[in-house]
């Protein structure tokens, strides 16, 4: 396959317009397109299981199930045993590939009982096209092909059916697939979210229209590998601490050590010159005992300025807190930084740095976010959400919200903050207030492992590390840098990972970070 498109992600409408345009200025047919998307198929097929095997493709009425009947004739001519389930095609292309189907002494049936007894699954149900809840067959025909998917390996053609490709959200419920074929292009919907539980392996089949394709501007963009190569360029032999940048946290209210000492730690493993801990009185001795290379401070009497002066990068929230403490804490960053008259360092805000955000009264000025980056989780998402937008959103279930279309969250809350915004889970978005020329970064990398108690304590202070380590970044810097942080993030999940998930704390994760930092 060739890989032209391979990290760009569409909305499913340009590329259901582009994909005709596409293959008109090449001379390609809309049934050849069929032809190569089920071609792709076949191979996916073979790349998993010889043949001959025992195969059962579900075809719904469009050109999701058009794919599905070219593909029984292939996967049949290749030696497989092929058993169709399918409502009558009703496009011009589907109806010609049943027809081919038939006139080969294809037979199909049209009710389906159990789908136990094959050894892969093809579900060409319904692809980009979906426009409404499943009912019906369709219902009954997805719930069939998960309820075989613990004997079988499914394929799903394009999209898992029931997977909304704009959103990834089911509707309301979609196949299980161990591996999913997208033609043309990626669709937004394939990579956040919900959709990692849906879409197993996401292989692209451009079906030889990529590079006309391709003139088309993408919504997204995959986070690639070489932005780690760029942002973490090997040190001088003759640098010393200073040139590594002088991170100030603040974090560890009464109580929540910990969260201070993970950030601290990762921020240390992650290349900080310099790691001062702001802390609260009673958290400081037992954070000082615990890492020895943090320079640690409580901040009763002589509040934070002395502290953000010297600071090159600024985290704020993991274990803070929301009492009057911490509250504390936010407002003099807040009024430091509107004093300030140079250049503003950047500021990560987390955890509950986030949630007493969302509690500022509205109607004041707002601060001036535009060197901060929120890294909410999808419910601090909506609770920041719905401290802009509270007539818009009133009684609502804010996490639903954010989740049930991630992209406009995060456009939302760009908009709204005017800062760079990551929002945490599967397939991490980022984007910053420049969005509309740098695209939106997808992070689908990652591991389950990352959802530990502690896990972002660690993203924010390897995040402020890199931050730190870069000064003064412009906006299109920032942005990378926070999409590398993520992608580092990700992979030490992964790696930390390897001896099992579930069990995997967040000190594991740090223990991975010194290798990915250094590329
Ligand atoms: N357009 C093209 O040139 C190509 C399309 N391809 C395939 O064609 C698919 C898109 O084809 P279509 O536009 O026909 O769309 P689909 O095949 O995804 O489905 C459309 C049909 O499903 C119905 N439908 C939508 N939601 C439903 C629901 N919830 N319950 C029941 N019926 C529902 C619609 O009324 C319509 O009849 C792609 O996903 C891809 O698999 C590929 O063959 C590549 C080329
Ligand atoms: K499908």
């Amino acid at each position: 396959m060739v890989a032209q498109l391979s990290h760009l992600i569409y909305r499913t409408e340009q590329v259901r317009s582009g994909e005709q345009a596409a293959a008109a200025a090449i001379g390609l047919s809309m049934a050849q397109l069929m032809q190569a998307a089920a071609q792709a198929c076949l191979q996916a097929i073979q790349d998993h299981c010889a043949a001959p095997a025992r195969v059962a493709i579900v075809c719904g009425p469009g050109n999701n199930g058009g794919d599905g009947w070219v593909l029984a004739r292939l996967a049949q001519a290749a030696g497989y045993q092929v058993t169709v389930y399918a409502v009558p095609p009703t496009t011009k292309l589907a109806q010609q590939a049943q027809a081919a189907w038939q006139a080969e002494g294809g037979r199909w049936q049209s009710s389906i009982d159990s789908l136990h007894g094959y050894q892969i699954l093809v579900d060409a149900v319904l692809g980009s096209g979906l426009t409404r809840p499943l009912a019906g067959f369709y219902l009954a025909a997805v719930q069939a092909i998960n309820a075989a998917a613990n004997t079988a390996w499914v394929l799903s053609v394009d999209v898992p059916t029931g997977l909304n490709s704009d959103t990834g959200q089911p509707q309301p419920i979609a196949v299980t697939a161990a591996h999913t074929v997208t033609m043309v292009a990626i669709k937004a919907g394939l990579v956040t979210g919900k959709a990692k539980d849906y879409v197993g392996q996401l292989s692209l089949a451009e079906l030889g229209i990529g590079a006309a394709f391709s003139k088309q501007s993408p919504m997204a963009e995959l986070v690639q590998p070489e932005l780690a190569q760029r942002w973490l360029a090997k040190r001088k032999p003759s640098s010393h601490k200073g040139d590594h940048g002088h991170l100030v946290l603040i974090a560890g209210g009464p109580g929540m050590s910990g969260a201070a000492i993970l950030a601290g730690r990762a921020a240390l493993r992650s290349g900080a010159g310099k790691v001062t801990l702001v802390t609260h009185p009673h958290t400081l001795a037992i954070i000082a005992q615990a890492q020895p290379e943090l320079m640690v401070h409580g901040t009763d009497e002589k509040g934070l300025i002395p502290w953000l002066e010297q600071a090159d990068a600024i985290v704020i929230g993991p274990g803070l807190g929301r009492d009057a403490w911490a509250q504390q804490q936010l407002q003099q960053l807040l009024d430091w930084l509107t004093e300030l008259s140079g250049p503003l360092p950047p500021v990560v805000a987390d955890a509950d740095a986030l949630n007493l955000l969302a509690q500022l009264p509205q109607g004041e000025p707002s601060p001036n976010l535009r060197q901060w980056v929120l890294t909410p989780h999808p419910a601090e998402a909506g609770r920041l959400l719905r401290s802009v937008m509270s007539t818009r959103f009133a009684d609502e279930n804010m996490t639903a919200v954010v989740e049930a279309d991630r992209y406009e969250a995060l456009t939302q809350l760009v908009t709204n903050f005017n800062a760079q915004v990551l929002l945490k889970g599967a397939g991490t978005l980022i984007a910053g207030p420049a969005h509309q020329i740098e695209r939106i970064l997808v992070c689908d990398r990652g591991s389950s492992a990352l959802a530990t108690a502690g896990s972002g304590d660690v993203l924010s202070g390897l995040l402020g590390a890199l931050l730190a380590q870069h000064r003064q970044p412009s906006a299109a810097a920032l942005h990378e840098l926070v999409a590398t942080a993520v992608w580092v993030h990700a992979v030490a999940g992964e790696n930390a990972a390897q001896a099992g998930e579930r069990g995997t704390i967040a000190s594991d994760i740090v223990n991975e970070l010194r290798a990915l930092v250094n590329p």
